[in-house]
């Protein structure tokens, strides 16, 4: 189906109240990049301005789901009402505006499921009813959010980020104000009778809501203290029930069982990683009941960090376990902690560098390190024959995950701004690593995409990093990037800037969409790594080919990609001496991100609702670059 034919099945769904307000659309006339509201690139539809027309009817969303590039819409100040049209099936949208309409549903609840690229939002001004739906807080990207003059009532659901903008305000919304939200302007929640807690000067005074009825009355006011007070008792005595039924049958489920065996769920992490802390194989019951009693004090979990809530390693093991990988040195496995906390446990095999008292001290310097694009080590444990880390899991999962894995999931993958982002804090990391470890020759050591996590904001974390000191020195050799470089397969050396040529290799994998390790690849003959893959196609210029098809289109952005090319491949040279070192890298990232910058604001002030948006003026290679 063409473009043309999309739109003119959408126009039919439509029913246009200002006389003529469509007439443009006709296709004998003109091609539909001159159709009044239709804003294209490069002769591809990117944008639809259909605002003050009178609109009315229904929005046929399939019709438009053949507008392959299409990224932004606009339908404010018209007459459309109905049920929430199906947005979410524009999976790639990125600004939606409904803007005084008169739509006076509920939204449902995943009605922006899936939007992983939903920047903007504007409802404001119709009469939606209903709770906000729960997956706007849930899109990553979604950081302007207009609800204000609606109906919505309920609680103002947790959003896991702060958006840069938010409207609530005229609204029927109750309760207290999530924490993320208590630093924005009053204005933006006021008009909200019910809601309480900062940023307005409405304390909390319950759990909820405070009461929006003024007790005038001493007698009902002191019929509904009692009424609270024997639901207090009676809520008290219902607990202290429970909890003594707990304990009664704790103690005689403790009676049947030896001390330190996991609980039966068969996914528990013990039964899963058949990971055991005491060493249980022989002797008789009793005799390992024993051994595991005085183990119990000896076994702890050490923790590195003062701001988390401490558990015990039995916890841990009990809790329900999913294994997130196998890597080189024993499994990943991602816990659920009964105080709700996601845990990841990673077993450590060949860790036996260093004795208990350096390994000890090493692990307090690794715990010592905070930086926003480091994934701390909450608490590790300390096993002759093999170690245990724990850290939070990280919800989006590795970069790895998302340049290899997503494609065959049928997600949209990472743009090309997401990436240069995701590159510059990875380089970030990395120089605060070599500041602060400045003992160790790689101070990573193992950079890689699989241990580049990506926060909620698509922020990297970086893991698995200082442990050459500890690992044994011949697996350290077999296994890790470090003794991937160059300078070891042939000098046998690592060195400050071995790091660096993990990030240059990282850049590549990034830009390319290859995987590393997938070269020298097996059906040609040659030995070549990545770099010089890249080396042996890239003429200086963009060149399509090399790129990852996966980045979406990158209309505008080719230059800015090739210089982070050239960044890559510096950082790739085999000459040591000739290499950057990780500083001049960083910067060199950091300032293509400040150009970056620069020539986003204009896509912001001249979008679609603020300007004639016919033009493709001030529109930077982001707001296109997805196909
Ligand atoms: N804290 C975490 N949160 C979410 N995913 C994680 C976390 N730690 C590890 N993973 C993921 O679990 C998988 C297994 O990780 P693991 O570190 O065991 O192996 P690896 O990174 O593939 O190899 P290596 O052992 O060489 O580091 C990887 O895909 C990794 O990205």
């Amino acid at each position: 189906v063409s473009e043309t034919e999309s739109l003119l099945k959408f126009k039919k769904s439509l029913v246009i109240g200002k006389t003529n307000g469509l007439e443009s659309w006709d296709d004998k006339k003109n091609p539909p990049c001159k159709w009044i509201g239709v804003l294209c690139h490069r002769a591809s539809v990117w944008g639809l301005q259909l605002e003050n027309l009178e609109l009315s009817g229904s929005v046929d969303i399939d019709a438009l789901m053949g507008l392959k590039s299409l990224r932004s819409i606009s339908f404010m100040n018209n007459k459309l009402r109905g049920p929430f049209p199906e947005f979410k099936k524009l999976s790639a949208l990125k600004s939606l505006y409904l803007s005084n309409n008169q739509f006076d549903v509920t939204i449902p609840k995943d009605a922006f499921d899936g939007m992983g690229w939903l920047k903007k939002l504007h409802l404001e001004h119709n009469k939606f009813s209903g709770e906000i739906p729960a997956s706007i807080v849930r899109s990553p990207k979604l950081l302007d959010i207009r609800l204000d003059g609606n109906r919505f009532t309920g609680h103002i659901p947790e959003f896991t980020h702060k958006p840069l903008k938010l409207n609530l305000s005229n609204n029927a919304l109750v309760g207290p104000i999530p924490k993320i939200l208590s630093t924005m302007d009053q204005k933006l929640f006021e008009g909200n009778k019910g809601l309480c807690g900062k940023p307005l000067d409405t304390k909390c005074y319950s759990p909820y809501s405070i009461s929006q009825e003024p007790m005038s009355n001493p007698k009902k006011k002191s019929s509904k203290f009692l009424y609270i007070l024997a639901a207090v008792v009676a809520a008290l005595a219902a607990i202290l029930i429970i909890l003594g039924v707990i304990i009664f049958l704790n103690r005689r489920r403790k009676k049947k069982q030896p001390l330190l065996s996991a609980e039966p769920g068969p996914t528990s992490l013990q039964m899963r990683s058949g990971f055991n802390e005491s060493e249980r194989g022989q002797g008789s019951y009793h005799s390992q009941n024993r051994a595991a009693k005085k183990m119990i004090h000896t076994t702890k979990l050490t923790f590195l960090r003062d701001d988390k809530e401490n558990f015990e390693l039995q916890d841990l093991l009990k809790a329900s376990a999913e294994i997130l990988g196998s890597g080189c040195f024993g499994g990943s496995y991602k816990t659920l902690l009964t105080n709700g906390s996601m845990m990841v446990v990673k077993r450590f095999k060949h860790m036996n560098n260093a004795d208990i008292e350096e390994f000890q001290e090493h692990m307090k310097r690794l715990g010592r390190l905070n930086h926003e694009n480091l994934l701390p080590i909450v608490a590790y444990y300390y096993k002759k024959e093999e170690k245990l880390f724990v850290c939070d899991f990280i919800e989006k999962g590795s970069l790895a995950a998302h340049l290899h894995g997503n494609i065959s999931l049928g997600q949209p993958s990472l743009d090309w701004p997401t990436r240069l982002n995701i590159v510059k804090g990875v380089g970030r990391g990395l120089l605060y690593l070599h500041k602060n470890l400045p003992s160790l020759m790689a101070p990573h050591g193992h950079l890689k995409s699989s241990n580049v996590l990506l926060n909620e904001k698509f922020e990297p974390l970086l893991t698995d990093y200082g442990l050459i000191p500890i690992i044994n020195e011949e697996k350290a050799q077999e296994l890790m990037v470090a003794y991937k470089s160059p300078e070891y397969l042939e000098q046998s050396r690592v060195t400050k800037k071995t790091d660096v040529w993990g990030l240059g290799i990282l850049i590549l994998e990034i830009l390319t969409g290859k995987f590393p390790e997938s070269f020298p690849q097996v059906d040609k003959e040659s030995e070549e790594d990545l770099a010089s893959w890249v080396r042996s196609i890239f003429k200086g210029e963009w060149t399509e080919e090399l790129f990852d098809q996966e980045m979406g289109k990158t209309s505008n952005c080719e230059a800015e990609i090739v210089k982070l090319l050239r960044v890559g491949l510096s950082c790739c040279e085999v000459d040591v001496e000739k290499r950057l070192d990780i500083r001049e890298a960083v910067e060199k990232m950091e300032d293509l991100m400040k150009e970056r910058e620069q020539g986003d604001e204009d896509f912001y002030s001249t979008y679609a609702s603020e300007a004639d948006g016919r033009s493709s003026r001030g529109v930077s290679c982001e707001g296109i670059n997805l196909s």
